[in-house]
């Protein structure tokens, strides 16, 4: 089976300690660290800013992959990128002109992912996909940590999955909201590549055994 990158999103740490946070996350088996930038505008909340990330960035030594959650991301394209992010997610219903948007991504040097909201049909990225590197797939509406996974994310991971193998593309697929250990071997199963997991991680008694059961999902 392939190996299941995982992606703790900062949304649920102490935010009080988020330096104690990072170090476990540090010291994890954890690939990534998701960084979810809200503006209260495309989600109804607010996380956090351009100030914070930027010492949340210097103690990260895991590739951050950020998750835009804002109207016109590419206006931050350079905040994201000297951030040193690896990954920048910007949202198919946040971008009338996504492909510019994508492009202009690469042309920063980072690597592109468009996100894809619950109601937003798979069949809406036939023709940016062989352009992506990764695709994210909320299995919750965006905006909060802690919600309940919403099934129908199954049905559409194998859809994009067909997508990807008809296409001959490469896009990884990520997922996000209500990822646990209960539900994580049947996305696995479905097709994901990442697994993006908040709630689950950072309220677990030991980050460092849930991150390991996650990415060992069978
Ligand atoms: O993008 C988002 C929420 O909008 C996520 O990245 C959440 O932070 C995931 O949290 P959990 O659902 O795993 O608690
Ligand atoms: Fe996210």
């Amino acid at each position: 089976m392939k190996d299941m990158k995982v992606a703790p999103s900062l949304l649920s740490a102490n935010f009080a300690d988020l330096k104690s946070d990072l170090e476990k996350i540090n010291q994890s088996e954890a690939d990534w660290l998701h960084l979810d930038i809200m503006d209260g505008v495309f989600v109804p909340n607010i996380s956090f800013g351009f100030p914070v990330l930027k010492y949340v960035a210097e103690l990260s030594q895991k590739p951050l992959d950020v998750h835009l959650m804002i109207v016109q991301p590419e206006k931050f394209i350079p905040e994201v990128k000297a951030l040193g992010a690896m990954m920048m997610n910007v949202h198919y219903e946040a971008c009338p002109h996504l492909h510019r948007v994508i492009q202009q991504i690469k042309e920063a040097g980072m690597k592109a992912g468009v996100t894809l909201n619950p109601a937003t049909p798979v069949a809406m990225l036939e023709d940016i996909i062989m352009d992506v590197d990764m695709v994210l797939l909320m299995s919750v509406n965006p905006g909060f940590g802690g919600q309940k996974f919403i099934p129908n994310t199954f049905k559409k991971i194998a859809q994009l999955r067909e997508m990807i193998t008809r296409c001959q593309a490469s896009a990884l697929i990520e997922v996000d909201g209500g990822v646990n250990v209960q539900n994580a071997p049947l996305l696995k199963k479905a097709g994901a590549d990442v697994l993006v997991a908040g709630s689950s991680v950072f309220r677990a008694p030991d980050m460092g055994e849930a991150i390991h059961q996650l990415k060992n999902a069978e």
